[in-house]
């Protein structure tokens, strides 16, 4: 049996992919061989040495020790673009929301409660006050163009937006999505003098967190409107209050809460809604789900943040998977030391991921615990799972 440890609500549908001959899950479960997490923090806890997956139902990983993990030989899986359209919408709202004066219209409209008949002629008379730009027209930078950027970037283009996309580390098949119309800002710079509207798609790392500070702020254009989908941490709260004050910027709108934007004018503030969709939370749930069935039965890793993707098909009735450094003579010492054994290798794969690395090896005949023991010592092997 299988023990999954579920940190967050996860989709049923996904949770059903779980056999419940070979699966357990639940909220609390000693000695978890996997964790389905979405955005609870992981940061403070600590590890059974039984754990060797943690699969996040979404995007961003910040929440998860990802060094931590890697040392501990725990692979760490997230679901490339399985939230991406729920996220995209509700930017593509934000831009409206931004421009049309439409929370406060629609709070002033509720104090018109209990004017009866002159509820019109009063809208009438009040509407003037709620005037906003259309986005036809107007320039919009787009920061990080991964799953969600590319979508905002092309909805952007249908809206007779004029987009700026930037992300010097685009991968190709992003590049082949990307509407032809969206022009290439080459430096942050070009995105920050050019735009009527920012919003920005890259995940929080010491490069991209706090971003958007003073200083980027001076360069952009007065009364820029900025939208915040990704993470809290890469807008300076103090540097944007005193930017929204100065009306430098016109509008922030943040999926991601604190105490002084919630009564703030300048402020639209959301709890962490972008991927709270039925459809993004099944795509997740089941992305996760086969990730991890795939790796605990297999030893395959498909979309995994700390060590590469390797898929072979069974070929063995015995299959060894080795994380180890990205170093040399790794793969002979393992060959040797399995070899040694008098268990041939059938197949096998190996592939890196910057520090470490994954060997994914069918032999023939028992693999013995002393096979386990023997690669363990290896200097450079962190962790070797075995699959019957
Ligand atoms: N509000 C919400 O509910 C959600 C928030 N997110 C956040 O959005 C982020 C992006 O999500 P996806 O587009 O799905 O991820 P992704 O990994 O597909 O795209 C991220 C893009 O950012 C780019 N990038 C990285 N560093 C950069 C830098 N310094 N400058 C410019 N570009 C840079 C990467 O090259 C990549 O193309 C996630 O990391 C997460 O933090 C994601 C999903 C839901
Ligand atoms: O996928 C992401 O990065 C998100 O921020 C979504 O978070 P959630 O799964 O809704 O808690």
């Amino acid at each position: 049996m299988y023990n999954i440890l579920t940190l967050n609500k996860i989709s049923p549908i996904g949770l059903e992919k779980f056999d419940k001959n070979k699966y357990s899950y639940a909220s609390e479960i000693e000695n978890p061989d996997a964790v389905l997490v979405r955005s609870a923090s992981m940061h403070e806890m600590e590890f059974s040495p039984s754990l060797k997956a943690i699969a996040r139902a979404g995007a961003g990983v910040n929440n998860i020790p990802l060094d931590k993990c890697s040392e501990a030989g725990i692979v760490v899986f997230n679901t490339p673009g399985a939230n991406a359209n729920a996220v995209k919408e509700l930017v593509i709202c934000s831009l409206l929301l931004s421009s049309r004066k439409i929370v406060p219209a629609i709070e002033w409209a509720k104090g018109l409660k209990g004017e009866g008949e002159n509820v019109a002629k009063l809208a009438e008379k009040g509407k003037s006050q709620f005037v906003g730009p259309e986005l036809k027209g107007k320039k919009l930078g787009v920061i990080g163009l991964g799953a969600i950027g590319i979508l905002v970037a092309n909805a952007a283009i249908h809206l007779g937006m004029e987009v700026y996309g930037y992300d010097p580390y685009i991968s190709v098949d992003a590049a082949w999505g990307l509407s032809r119309s969206v022009k290439h800002a080459k430096t942050l710079g070009e995105v920050y003098e050019n735009s009527d509207y920012i919003t920005i798609h890259v995940p929080s790392t010491p490069e991209t967190k706090g971003m958007i500070n003073s200083e980027s702020i001076q360069t952009m254009k007065h009364g820029v409107r900025i939208m915040n989908f990704a993470r809290g941490d890469l807008v300076v709260k103090e540097d944007i209050l005193a930017a929204l004050d100065e009306k430098a910027v016109k509008v922030y709108i943040t999926d991601f809460l604190e105490d002084e934007f919630l009564d703030h004018p300048g402020v639209i503030g959301l709890p962490h809604l972008g991927a709270s969709t039925p459809e993004s939370e099944d795509n997740c749930a089941v992305m996760a789900a086969d990730e991890l069935i795939d790796f605990l039965e297999n030893g395959n890793i498909t979309n995994s943040v700390n060590l590469p993707s390797v898929s072979m098909p069974r070929t063995t009735d015995t299959r060894l998977g080795v994380i180890h450094r990205n170093v040399p003579t790794m793969l002979t010492q393992i060959a040797a030391t399995v070899s040694a054994h008098g268990n041939n290798i059938e197949n096998m794969t190996n592939k890196s991921k910057k520090d470490y690395a994954y060997t994914v090896l069918d032999v023939v005949g028992d693999v013995d615990k002393e096979i386990i023991a023997e690669l363990e010592k290896i200097e450079g092997i962190i962790r070797v799972f075995i699959y019957k």
